[in-house]
């Protein structure tokens, strides 16, 4: 049985490495020594997963793509052929169904409604809005780095970095202040490390549900970490006192319950929100800036929001070629009616820990790393940073991260060299031709782009492993091919938090740069990487810095 599964690949003419009997990679694939994309990128360098190359993962079958145009086919042009990630963990305990609810678990037209209504949540002029909130916590950091340099010769950039992110959400998703900046006791970081260190009888579990996923529901087996109760009570509390008080912050909750309160008709015109995709070799480009702010800055910015969206359905409803999406877009309004109850904007509020905690904790570890190691492009950015803050009367305002372009540039090329993410994975929904072969991918089958290959690939990075800015200034842009710098995925169904996530780590990195100098601490020079099947790529063992003062407080 094996042998006639394993034997995919051959008769289908695309090369794949050594395998083992039932096994297939999977030895190599959850190997806890070596992460996952060293395998990746051997199949990428040395059997033909530069463009194509099929790998086993047991006996699945699963397709290696890393030709950037075959990406650009699979992730935007063909996107109706690969609109659902791998299936996630159906949760199939009526108490614990509010996994279902997240954005990620969601497949179809009803992703398609869930993204639409919250796309509108992370655009500029909202994330202007939300900027004060995220400056607090920076200082906060910048505080407790102070203190801990008076105290210790040395710090993990890593984990304070986590204790900054987890702060920043509390406040920004759930409108609590957890202050785990300030207090070491703090519940809610406990529940979150809690939530994130799954204990190894779990992961076999979650292995076992990869396997035999039908065999679960059937049992109803639970595979919810405890402290979902947790979260959902501070979710519940906080929604019902908002309600309650009508009170107001401007955050991730205030904007999900405006969802879920807003007329349908406003829902319906914001269907095709999640059709548009920011190119990511372009973050937070000056045009959209100002298309975001003028919205964000009228009185009446409701009015003109919807009366954009209804120009962009308008427009895209013209455009529309075949009856099938014309039948999609119907689907997705039907979809909306329905609006976000308190379990979904719970579940959506979860989702933005479970994939902004890790992603932009380790971010910034590894920006505050490169530029310990580099600290001439260290002084660069600091250089830069001061200038703005002249022309700005000492004032760092969101504008100014705009203008930032060495700030930004230091963090596109560190998501270059540590992109969090190192691969993104697709589940082929109806069967599709791959481009110039001869090669069907069936209905069902899972497409992995090979992010982190890409980014090192010498042929589109000369001296891939340099660290090297200036690779991303305005001037040398035009140099990048495209779909090969995608740390946020590409297409409709990129990373929703991106500008969310740029700004954390832009304000937290700008005053930690302009607080302190960076150094390597002794021993650190090295930076090592976790290994296992982990869907994130992050520090093992911290990053250990020396900061040493600039000026006062
Ligand atoms: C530096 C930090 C981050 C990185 C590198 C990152 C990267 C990614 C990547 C690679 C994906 C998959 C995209 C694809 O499949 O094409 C993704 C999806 C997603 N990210 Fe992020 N992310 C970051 C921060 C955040 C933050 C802060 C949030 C929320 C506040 C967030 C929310 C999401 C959500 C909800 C999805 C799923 C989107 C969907 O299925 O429609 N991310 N992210």
């Amino acid at each position: 049985y094996s042998r006639k599964r394993h034997n995919f690949w051959t008769l289908n003419g695309i090369s794949t490495p050594p395998f083992i009997p039932f096994l297939g990679h999977a030895h190599k694939l959850y190997n806890k020594k070596q992460g996952r994309w060293i395998f990746e990128n051997e199949v990428y360098s040395k059997f033909g997963g530069c463009r194509y190359a099929g790998i086993y993962e047991f006996l699945n079958p699963i397709l290696i793509v890393g030709d950037p145009e075959l990406m650009k086919n699979i992730l935007v042009k063909d996107f109706d052929h690969f609109v659902n990630r791998r299936k996630q963990t159906v949760m199939t305990n009526e108490r614990d169904s509010v996994m279902n609810h997240m954005l990620t678990s969601k497949e179809g037209d009803d992703w398609k409604a869930l993204r639409s209504v919250m796309s509108p949540t992370f655009t500029s002029g909202r994330m202007k809005a939300m900027f004060p909130l995220v400056c607090e916590k920076a200082n906060a950091l910048v505080s407790f780095c102070r203190k801990e340099i008076s105290k210790k010769p040395q710090i993990d950039m890593k984990y304070t970095a986590g204790r900054y992110t987890v702060d920043t959400l509390a406040s920004c998703a759930f409108g609590i202040e957890c202050n785990s900046l300030i207090d070491d006791d703090a519940a809610f970081p406990k529940k979150v490390s809690a939530f994130f260190n799954v204990p190894s009888s779990k992961l076999l579990l979650y292995l076992f549900y990869r396997l035999f996923p039908r065999m679960f529901s059937l049992l109803k087996i639970n595979l919810n970490p405890p402290e979902l109760d947790f979260f959902k009570e501070v979710v519940t509390h906080t929604i019902a006192e908002r309600k309650r008080k009508n009170l107001r912050r401007d955050d991730f909750l205030d904007l999900l319950l405006e969802a879920e309160h807003s007329e349908s008709e406003t829902k319906d015109e914001q269907v095709h929100q999640g059709d548009e995709w920011p190119d990511s070799n372009n973050q937070l480009n000056n045009e959209e800036k100002e298309q975001d702010d003028n919205v964000a800055n009228k009185k009446d910015t409701v009015t003109q929001h919807q009366h954009q969206q209804m120009q962009k359905l308008q427009e895209h409803v013209q455009n529309e070629s075949t009856e099938e999406k014309h039948e999609n877009v119907k689907n997705a309004k039907k979809t909306l009616k329905g609006g976000l109850d308190d379990n979904a904007i719970l579940a959506q509020c979860l989702l933005f820990l479970v994939a902004g905690y890790d992603t932009t904790a380790s971010t910034l570890a590894f920006a505050s790393f490169l530029l310990a190691k580099h600290p001439k492009e260290q002084d660069t950015l600091r250089q830069e940073l001061r200038e703005l803050l002249e022309e700005k009367e000492g004032k760092l305002t969101y504008d100014t991260l705009i203008d930032a372009k060495f700030l930004d540039s230091c963090i596109m090329e560190t998501l270059r060299l540590y992109p969090p993410g190192p691969r993104l994975q697709r589940m082929c929904n109806k069967s599709y031709r791959l481009p110039g072969t001869e090669f069907t991918i069936p209905k069902g089958m899972v497409v992995q782009c090979q992010v982190w290959s890409v980014h090192h690939d010498a042929r589109y990075w000369p001296d891939p492993e340099k660290f090297s800015p200036d690779r991303f200034m305005p001037e040398n842009r035009p140099n990048i091919k495209s779909f090969t710098h995608i740390p946020f995925g590409m297409g409709p169904r990129n990373c929703i938090g991106m500008r969310f996530a740029l700004m954390e780590v832009k304000v937290a990195l700008a005053k930690l740069v302009l607080a302190a100098e960076m150094k390597l601490a002794p021993g650190s020079e090295e930076l090592i990487l976790e290994g296992g099947n982990s869907s994130f790529l992050r520090p093992k063992y911290g990053v250990n810095l020396i900061l040493k003062p600039l000026g006062s407080e």
